[in-house]
């Protein structure tokens, strides 16, 4: 049951994973999402780990626009990780010696008040990953960069890297989300309560109201939006989905009722997934939009259809 990685081994992605196969072998490390997502496509991985969503700088494009097309998967399971920043090298040195420091794109951006007031004169050299940024450096090969930022467990795991610095995220807090993705055909998680359905709304109607109308599909059935993000399709300018999560499953009735309002007026509107919150939060329901209530309504009208 090979499952598919943004690694390698030591990233912020890997601790994600071991959270659902702490004890799995079949791990297989790719460098990119896109890389995570073709592999679970064509077959080579049964599922994939990817981040999606972080709590400094929002949604993942590249997790949200690779899902958003192309065949279709389904989010399984969701998993929280505390995000914890170093700042490693092949030698100890004093920071103003630090000439240039490679990490992820994500990483980067939740460091850049520290490095700005630290490290101002390094220069940011892109790395497919943290710990592939700071695994150039274990090495004795010649590499572009002379510092890394990554998670700790990656200078536990390698204590030839010296550690500049430690804990340098802007935000002490930061927890980024990760997914976990199967085929389209993967068994439905169950319904525990506390659950988030996620979905892809192409903007199926260039006119005024056209987001109100999605939107009150939702509200009108006391379903909670927890994100909503517009992406470009990238067809031409001005044509956006939005990526939506929302609190509840499809098992639910008034999420259930919420997706044929929504199917009826954006016909290619995508269903990725009903799965447990990590946070185990359970939504609020008010007496009118609980399963009850919406099928006693639907045995009146039945009944009275049929009279
Ligand atoms: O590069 C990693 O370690 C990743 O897993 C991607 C990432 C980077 C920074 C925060 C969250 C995820």
């Amino acid at each position: 049951m090979t499952i598919a990685y943004l690694g390698p081994s030591g990233t912020f992605t890997q601790a994600a994973l071991l959270q659902i196969d702490p004890h799995g072998t079949d791990h297989l490390p790719v460098s990119s999402v896109p890389a995570a997502l073709a592999a679970l496509r064509e077959g080579r991985a049964k599922s994939a780990v990817v981040p999606i969503e972080n709590s400094v700088e929002g949604g993942v494009s590249a997790t949200l626009d690779a899902v958003a097309a192309g065949p279709e998967v389904r989010i399984l399971a969701e998993m929280l990780v505390p995000i914890r920043f170093n700042l490693v090298a092949r030698e100890p040195k004093p920071l103003g010696e630090v000439r240039a420091v490679s990490t992820h794109s994500h990483a980067w951006a939740q460091v850049r008040q520290w490095t700005e007031e630290n490290i101002p004169q390094a220069e940011y050299i892109p790395a497919s990953s943290t710990a592939a940024g700071a695994l150039a450096l274990s090495g004795s090969g010649t590499v572009g960069h002379d510092a890394a930022i990554c998670a700790p467990t990656i200078s536990a795991a390698h204590p030839e890297l010296a550690v500049l610095a430690e804990n340098i995220g802007d935000n002490p807090q930061a927890v980024t989300r990760f997914v976990h993705l199967g085929s389209a055909d993967a068994p439905l998680p169950e319904r525990t309560g506390a659950d988030r359905t996620t979905l892809v709304i192409p903007l199926w109607a260039d006119r005024a109201g056209a987001l109100m109308e999605i939107l009150e599909q939702f509200s009108t059935r006391g379903v909670n939006l927890s994100r909503i993000e517009s992406r470009p399709t990238g067809n031409y300018l001005g044509d956006y989905f939005f990526s939506v999560d929302i609190d509840g499953h499809i098992q639910d009735e008034r999420v259930a009722e919420a997706l044929v309002g929504l199917r009826r007026i954006c016909p290619t509107t995508r269903f990725l997934g009903s799965y447990a919150r990590a946070d185990r939060k359970a939504a609020v329901v008010a007496g009118h939009h609980t399963d009850g209530a919406f099928t006693q309504a639907r045995e009146w009208v039945s009944a009275l259809r049929t009279q």
